[in-house]
């Protein structure tokens, strides 16, 4: 047996249950360390082997919109086409997690897109939005982070703005803070939520991942990215 398919047998279910009941409770779901260590692991091998050229900056918006744009964001990512072993495990765990939330929670995800992202000394992402309302597009974001020994000096949080908090988070500006610590899985409905990476101290991987409608039942003709 490969390694992609062992940690294709791994047993996800309470991890994509904890998952299910914080999407439908408040819309997000943050779960510490909880990537399955073998996949986790084989990723960070994985990111280890890549050379910078395989990184290209990223850019905001899709097809004819797309754009650098420095003030917005500075990191360089790297679209994970399942041509590796470390891909070919994460699209299928990937898979699993969208198998589990479409048959509990109905969010009728089709389909799957995700790159390695690598933010450098400095590197940041402003607030944004992953998707907007009406363009059936984005649905459910993931982020997964495979950064061992992150200490809070090392800066580069996931900060999320949670509109709908109750009273008791007002203390925080109804902000939640990330650590992208090794292994940490964060989800989130793409509309409802802005969130912004703040400035990283040292270099900081992560994987983001968005799932998404089938785009002729959302009525949208869908530009390549
Ligand atoms: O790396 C993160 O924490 C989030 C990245 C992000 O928001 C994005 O790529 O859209
Ligand atoms: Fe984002």
């Amino acid at each position: 047996m490969t390694f992609a398919q062992s940690t294709y047998s791994e047993d996800n279910t309470f991890l994509f249950e904890s998952i299910a009941t914080d999407i439908a409770d408040k819309g997000f779901s943050i779960r510490p360390y909880a990537l399955p260590e073998s996949l986790a692991t084989l990723l960070l091998q994985h990111i280890n082997t890549l050379s910078d050229d395989q990184f290209k900056r990223a850019g905001i918006g899709r097809a004819n919109d797309h754009m650098i744009n420095d003030f917005i964001r500075l990191d360089e990512i790297c679209w994970i086409t399942g041509t590796s072993d470390a891909g070919t495990a994460w699209i299928k765990w990937a898979e699993l997690l969208q198998t589990y939330l479409n048959r509990h929670l109905f969010l009728g995800l089709f389909s799957f897109e995700s790159h390695f992202a690598h933010y450098a000394k400095g590197d940041f992402y402003k607030k944004h939005k992953d998707a907007f309302k009406g363009e059936g597009n984005r649905v459910l974001s993931v982020v997964v982070y495979l950064n061992p020994n992150w200490s809070s000096e090392d800066g580069g949080e996931l900060v999320i703005y949670d509109q709908n908090t109750s009273e008791s988070s007002l203390l925080n500006n109804n902000k939640i803070t990330v650590s992208p610590s090794f292994g940490t899985i964060v989800v989130f409905l793409s509309e409802d939520f802005p969130h912004e990476v703040l400035p990283a101290q040292r270099d900081r991987y992560s994987i983001a991942g968005w799932f998404r409608l089938n785009n002729s039942i959302a009525n949208n003709i869908d530009p390549p990215s």
